[in-house]
């Protein structure tokens, strides 16, 4: 395992200590949640924790389901406790960049829709600022090359995201475009531009959302209350 694992799986260990029994917990996505959805799965065995749990991705549902951790999806209940997830980049305002691994669509659905959420990172997310981390789109595939003009017209840097010359896909059949703009100086305006922009199904700009991150430090979990 990798240093950078490590603290990832320091995190996620350190996260569930937050899930109490009956919870019904959103499950994130990414490598650094696989580590958390493992040691919930370890409490549900050992501690016959009952919850439910709320993923945010295929890849998500089928590991904690492996695990014997109860799914049911976002429309099926009738609040979220506490989502804990991953993020890309952190800033000092606590506002995030997600969707590295194109999963930030059902990821804010997900944190909208719960009472708290938590960001769990290795320390090498976090930064003075936003935009050397490419901020994802997830866009229409339906008209996605006139977008990417616009975006590039406006001086956005976009780029799809391809695998093996394949346009990636997300769990919607959505294609991400990726915004190289290297510093992003007013989140919240670019937020407000991006939600404008007819095909764009959301970006990965988390603005206000996050309560608790727990940042993986060489001295240990570090526990930083947002709002
Ligand atoms: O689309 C993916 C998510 O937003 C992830 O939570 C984010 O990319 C962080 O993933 P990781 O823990 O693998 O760095």
């Amino acid at each position: 395992m990798t240093h950078q694992d490590e603290l990832k799986q320091l995190v996620g260990k350190e996260a569930v200590k937050f899930i109490k029994d009956n919870m019904v917990v959103g499950l994130g996505t990414g490598s650094t949640v696989k580590f958390m959805v493992d040691a919930l799965g370890q409490r549900v065995t050992d501690e016959h924790l009952s919850i439910i749990g709320v993923p945010t991705s295929e890849r998500t549902r089928q590991q904690a389901n492996r695990l014997g951790i109860p799914t049911k999806g976002v429309d099926e209940v009738d609040h979220i406790d506490l989502t804990i997830d991953g993020a890309d980049q952190i800033d000092k305002h606590f506002q995030g960049i997600k969707g590295g691994g194109a999963a930030h669509l059902w990821e804010k659905i997900v944190a909208i829709n719960s009472d708290k959420n938590m960001w769990i990172v290795d320390e090498s997310k976090m930064a003075d600022q936003l935009g050397t981390f490419p901020l994802p789109l997830e866009v229409i595939p339906y008209g996605s090359t006139q977008l990417f003009k616009r975006l590039k017209e406006k001086g956005y840097q976009p780029e799809f995201r391809m695998a093996a010359d394949k346009h990636v896909t997300t769990d919607s059949n959505n294609y991400i475009i990726d915004l190289h703009m290297h510093q992003i100086d007013d989140p919240k305006s670019l937020a407000l531009d991006l939600d404008q922009m007819t095909g764009i199904v959301e970006h990965g700009l988390f603005l206000n959302i996050v309560n608790t991150v727990i940042v993986g430090r060489e001295t240990g979990p570090q526990v930083l209350h947002a709002r």
